[in-house]
């Protein structure tokens, strides 16, 4: 089935970024955005740029949605309980949905309320969007990569594939999805947590020999360890793979949690070291890199 409308939920960094792509190529009301009527209403009167120019995509509130043919989510994990809500007015029985949340947890979550059967696996990555005061900036659109779950109907990945074609949104089907979300939650791990409890940039993480450095390799070397534990197959070899894709980044660049720091925003960190602890306890894997980092981003967090 041809994808001919298209719901993005959360109007940040990665949703402006992929939803201004698409308004590009597949023409005006294709795609918009919808959240729930109280954001509306906060963010009534707002035009936010990106790359200088005006949003061009409408938003709707909940209340005014109906059923579509994809929905997107790109809310922060904070957000995805909302999100839930406000997807039941926009899932009807050929809704495709699509998460491009961080971590290994949104789809389940999408997936105990709609189903998985038009659920698919997504992960966001090499992006280099920043969204801080409402101007969205990037110089690379980075990609979408994503996949079936054991559950997802034949022909939805199909489907979306050839909406992100259209859309010019760059993409890669995944036969093993699963691992690819394991190797991006290994990164955010250490990246994200490391920058955003140091205060620190790609460039200062990835400092041969310095404490932040040490802390990001650490905390990404536990989440593999629970990886493995989980029957995924992340390596020493991806680890070294991301450590070094980030030292090739804008080294004054930014993670989206460092950017909450500075947005005073709550952070995904129960989704990055809170999933690595839990699974740890299950499987006795002792991961103190990623407690630390727990207990240090909770403590920012209260100030905020
Ligand atoms: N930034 C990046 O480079 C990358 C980010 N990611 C991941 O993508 C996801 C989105 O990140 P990012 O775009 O950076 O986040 P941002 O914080 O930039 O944007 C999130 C947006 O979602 C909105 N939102 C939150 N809850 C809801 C809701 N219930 N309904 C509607 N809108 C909502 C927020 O609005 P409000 O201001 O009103 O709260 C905000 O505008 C995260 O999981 C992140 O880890 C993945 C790859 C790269
Ligand atoms: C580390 C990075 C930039 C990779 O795309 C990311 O996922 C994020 O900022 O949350």
């Amino acid at each position: 089935m041809a994808i001919e409308s298209v719901a993005i939920i959360g109007r940040g960094a990665v949703g402006m970024l992929y939803g201004s792509i698409a308004e590009k190529n597949l023409g005006p009301g294709v795609v918009e955005f919808v959240m729930d009527d109280e954001r509306f209403e906060r963010h009534a009167g707002e035009v936010p740029t990106v790359n200088g120019e005006p949003l061009r995509v409408r938003t709707l509130p909940a209340s005014e949605a109906g059923p579509v043919d994809l929905v997107i989510l790109a809310t922060k994990a904070t957000g995805l309980d909302r999100a839930l809500e406000t997807m039941e007015r926009l899932v009807g029985p050929r809704t495709a949905i699509a998460s491009l949340l961080n971590g290994v947890t949104s789809e389940e979550r999408v997936a105990e309320r709609f189903g998985w059967g038009r659920t698919v696996l997504s992960v966001a990555q090499g992006m280099d969007a920043v969204f801080i005061g409402g101007e969205m900036t990037y110089t690379h659109p980075g990609e979408i990569r994503f996949g079936a779950a054991p559950g997802t109907e034949a022909g939805v990945v199909d489907d979306v594939a050839d909406l992100y074609a259209r859309a010019g949104i760059p993409h890669v089907v995944e036969a093993d999805i699963r691992r690819r979300m394991w190797v991006k939650l290994m990164l955010n791990v250490g990246i994200n947590q490391t920058c955003m409890a140091f205060g620190g940039t790609y460039g200062t993480a990835s400092e041969p020999g310095s404490e932040q450095n040490r802390c990001f390799v650490a905390a990404m070397r536990e989440a593999l360890a629970v990886a493995r534990a989980e029957g995924v197959d992340v390596t020493e070899a991806d680890l070294a793979q991301m450590a070094e894709l980030v030292a090739g980044l804008d080294p004054d660049g930014l993670p989206s949690m460092a950017q909450d720091r500075i947005n005073r925003r709550p952070t995904e960190v129960e989704e990055f070291s809170g999933t690595v602890i839990r699974l740890a306890e299950s499987h006795g894997i002792l991961v103190p890199t990623n407690r630390w980092l727990y207990g240090r981003i909770r403590q920012i967090e209260v100030g905020f």
